[in-house]
């Protein structure tokens, strides 16, 4: 791609999932993480809570690397208004499975973009819908392991994608960044450029 960032960009993530789907906008980057305690995070509605998540994932990498854009973001699985994060153990893994069974839930990704003084904040959502999945599919998937480092316990790249009947909406966004819309978002806040002037096919 002929992109450049305005200034050095860092994605504040330990997801290699995030640093993968960050790197399809083809501009460098370096990754900075500082621990968040995510269960302290308030918000009123779904996309609210993803984004304050967000936001305090980038908050304190921003402030220390103020000559930088920094991207953080959080994923979340929401179910009957409730927020499934990661399963902290496998009855937990469980129980967030058979709940999904055979029902469409919403993932919603948070992206925050720090630069300058500024946070631009926004959220992506998409909804999933699984099939109905029997007690031994959902013992043998968390045996797998699969499940705990991933919201809602599944992972739609992995094994979780024989669970998936249909999606409506972007599929990066539940893998963890909505990276068409990051980009569209970058872009509208003139933080990446064309290399070559004379290279302007807009998208
Ligand atoms: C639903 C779903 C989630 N996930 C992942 C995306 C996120 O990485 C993870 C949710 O946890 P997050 O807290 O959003 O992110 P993280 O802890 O992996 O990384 P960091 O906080 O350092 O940025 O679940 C999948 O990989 N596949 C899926 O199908």
């Amino acid at each position: 791609m002929e992109f450049k960032t305005t200034k050095p960009l860092i994605l504040a993530s330990a997801s290699p999932r995030r640093k993968e789907l960050l790197s399809l906008i083809g501009v460098p980057f370096e990754v900075k993480t500082m621990e968040v305690d995510e269960n302290s995070i308030y918000g009123g509605s779904a996309s609210e809570l993803v984004c304050n998540i967000a936001m305090e994932k980038g908050l304190a990498v921003a402030e220390r690397n103020q000559h930088a854009i920094v991207i953080s973001a959080d994923t979340m699985v929401f179910i009957d208004d409730e927020p499934l994060g990661k399963p902290q153990s496998a009855e937990m893994a469980k129980r967030y499975l058979r709940r999904l069974s055979g029902r469409t839930h919403t993932v919603i990704t948070g992206v925050a973009i720090y630069f300058e003084d500024i946070c631009s904040v926004f959220f992506e959502k998409t909804k999933v819908t699984f099939y109905q999945l029997s007690d031994e599919w959902i013992d043998s998937y968390v045996a797998s392991g699969d499940c705990f480092d991933k919201a809602g316990g599944y992972g739609i790249q992995t094994a979780g994608a024989l669970m998936v009947e249909h999606i409506n909406g972007d599929y990066n966004n539940v893998v963890g960044l909505p990276v068409a819309e990051l980009y569209r978002e970058l872009k509208n806040l003139q933080l990446i450029e064309w290399k070559s002037a004379g290279a302007r096919h807009d998208h």
